[in-house]
C-alpha cells in the first residue's frame, strides 16, 4: 500500500440479520413466520415479553392449598422461596405475595393494580359458589383471571390492548362467555379503556386467549414428572407462530432462572435443527408425543383448524388401520368372550418403515418418562458454533445425543437445569433479537 492510499476503515460488525419474516396471510393459515435466511440449529429466533400474565387459578382450586396464598410472585410469577422473605400485597391482606419490593411496586402500578387486587380477592371468595354453568367449567377461574388482566390492560395500556385485540380469534358471546362476563362485572366496577366493556368484547377476548395463551409450567419436582401450569401469558410476537406436529422450533421459559433486567417471564424461541430460507417456522402447540386423534381434536376444538401437516397426512392412514384393528379385536372378543388389548393411538406397535418421523422422535424428543418435551441445542455461541448439548423445553434436562443410534436418554447428563449452561444459553439474548422480526407485504 502506498502512503497516499487511504487506510481501510476499521471493520464495523454487521448488525445481526433478522431470522424471521412475518408473512401477512398464508391461505387457510393466516399470518405466519418464515425463515428470512438459512437458520442454524439452536439459533435464538425470538425473545418475547408478555403483554399480560395471569395465574392458573384452577390448579389452586383443585389443590388442598386453595385457601392459602399463592406460592408464586403475583407480578413476575417466580417461585417464592419457602420460609424465605416475601412481600405481601398491602391491599388484599397478603393473599397476593411478591418476590421483592420492586415487584410489589411494579405490581401496584400495572399487573396488580388496586382494581385487580379487589377483583381477584372477591373472585377467590366467590370461587366455591360459582353459578351454573361456571360451577362445572374446568377453567372458569383462570378465564376470569384472564379477563381481569385483559380489562386491566385496556385501562393502563391502551396500546397494549390494541396489540391484544390484533391477535387471532373472535367469537360471538355464548352461554359460558356471557356467564364469565357477568361474573367479572359483579366483582368490582370494571375500569374501562377506549374499547369499553361488553359481552361481545369479553367473548372475543376469551377466544384470543384460547388461541394464543402460552402456559408457564411449575418447576419440575422429580416424582412422577407431571407438571402443571403455574400461569399463562400472552406473548404478542410469539403468537404469530403457526402449529406443526413436527415443529422446527420450540420455546423455552426460564421463569425461575437468574435473568437480569426483571425479564424472567420472557419466552425464548430457538430452532431445533437447520431451517432453510423461506421455510415456515412452526411450534407445536402441545407435546409432540400426542397421538393423531388427540392432536386433531385439540386443534379443532381450541384452535379451529384441521391439521394437514406432513406427519398428520401419514398418521391419518394409521387411524384407519387402527380402527380396523379395533374392529377385528372387538369381533375376536365377541367370538372368544375374552379380553382384547386396545391399540395405542400414538407410536405403539409401529414398525420403523411405517414411521417416517422416527428420527425426530429419537433425536428431538425428551426420553425422560412422562416428560413429552422437545429438545433444541443450547443457543449458538457468539462464534456461531452449534452446541451439541440439547435442552428439554419441559423438564429442563440437558443431554448429549448426537448419534441417533444411541438412546439420548442414556447419554443424559442427569443435571437438574444447569444454571451455568442456561446462562450460556441466555447470553445470546440480545435486544436486537427482539426486533428481528421483519414485516413483509405480499
Ligand atoms: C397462535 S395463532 C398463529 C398465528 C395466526 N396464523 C395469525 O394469523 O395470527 C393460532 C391460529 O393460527 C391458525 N393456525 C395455526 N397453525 C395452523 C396450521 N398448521 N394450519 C392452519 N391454521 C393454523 C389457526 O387459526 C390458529 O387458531
Amino acid at each position: 500500500m502506498s502512503s497516499s492510499e487511504a487506510a481501510p476503515a476499521p471493520a464495523t460488525p454487521l448488525p445481526p440479520q433478522p431470522s424471521l419474516q412475518v408473512v401477512p396471510n398464508i391461505p387457510r393459515r393466516g399470518r405466519a413466520l418464515v425463515a428470512a435466511r438459512a437458520i442454524k440449529p439452536g439459533e435464538v429466533l425470538l425473545v418475547d415479553s408478555p403483554l399480560l400474565l395471569y395465574p392458573n387459578l384452577d390448579v389452586a382450586a383443585d389443590s388442598a392449598s386453595s385457601s392459602s396464598s399463592s406460592s408464586y410472585c403475583a407480578h413476575c410469577y417466580r417461585t417464592l422461596p419457602s420460609g424465605g422473605p416475601s412481600f405481601p400485597c398491602l391491599g388484599c391482606s397478603g393473599h397476593a405475595r411478591f418476590c421483592s419490593d420492586t415487584c410489589r411496586t411494579l405490581g401496584a402500578a400495572c399487573s396488580h393494580t388496586p382494581w385487580v387486587c379487589r377483583a381477584l380477592s372477591i373472585l377467590h371468595a366467590t370461587a366455591p359458589h360459582l353459578p351454573p354453568p361456571l360451577d362445572h367449567h374446568p377453567e372458569a377461574l383462570s378465564q376470569a383471571a384472564f379477563l381481569i388482566a385483559a380489562y386491566n390492560l385496556s385501562a393502563i395500556s391502551p396500546d397494549g390492548f390494541v396489540d391484544l385485540l390484533s391477535l387471532q380469534g373472535g367469537a360471538t358471546p355464548e352461554h359460558a362467555a356471557l356467564a364469565l362476563h357477568f361474573l367479572v362485572a359483579s366483582l368490582s366496577p370494571v375500569p374501562t379503556g377506549p374499547a369499553g366493556f361488553s359481552p361481545e368484547l369479553t367473548a372475543s377476548l376469551l377466544a384470543k386467549d384460547k388461541m394464543n395463551a402460552f402456559g408457564l409450567m411449575e418447576p419440575a419436582t422429580g416424582g412422577t414428572g407431571e407438571r402443571r401450569v403455574r400461569a399463562y401469558g400472552i406473548y404478542p410476537k410469539a403468537s404469530f407462530f403457526n402449529h406443526d406436529c413436527l415443529p422446527n422450533a420450540c420455546r423455552f421459559d426460564y421463569i425461575d432462572g437468574a435473568v437480569v433486567g426483571g425479564r424472567n417471564a420472557d419466552i425464548v424461541v430457538r430452532s431445533i435443527h437447520d431451517i432453510p430460507e423461506g421455510r415456515e417456522v412452526c411450534l407445536s402447540y402441545f407435546p409432540v408425543n400426542w397421538g393423531y386423534k388427540e392432536r386433531q381434536r385439540r386443534l379443532l376444538e381450541d384452535y379451529g383448524f384441521t391439521c394437514e401437516c406432513d406427519r398428520c397426512m401419514v398418521e391419518k392412514t394409521w387411524k384407519d388401520e387402527e380402527d380396523e384393528l379395533e374392529e377385528e379385536a372387538m369381533d375376536d372378543e365377541e367370538m372368544e368372550g375374552g379380553e382384547a388389548g386396545g391399540e395405542d393411538e400414538g407410536m405403539g406397535g409401529m414398525e420403523d418403515g411405517d414411521f417416517p418421523h422416527a428420527y425426530f422422535f429419537m433425536r428431538y424428543m425428551c426420553q425422560r418418562e412422562s416428560c413429552g418435551g422437545t429438545l433444541a441445542p443450547l443457543a449458538l455461541s457468539a462464534q456461531s458454533v452449534v452446541s451439541d448439548v440439547m435442552e428439554c423445553n419441559v423438564c429442563g434436562r440437558l443431554s448429549r445425543g448426537d448419534d441417533p443410534d444411541t438412546d439420548p436418554g442414556s447419554a443424559c447428563l442427569q443435571l437438574e437445569a444447569n444454571p451455568i449452561l442456561i446462562e450460556c444459553g441466555l447470553s445470546s439474548l440480545r435486544d436486537p433479537v427482539m426486533s428481528s422480526l421483519v414485516y413483509v407485504s405480499m
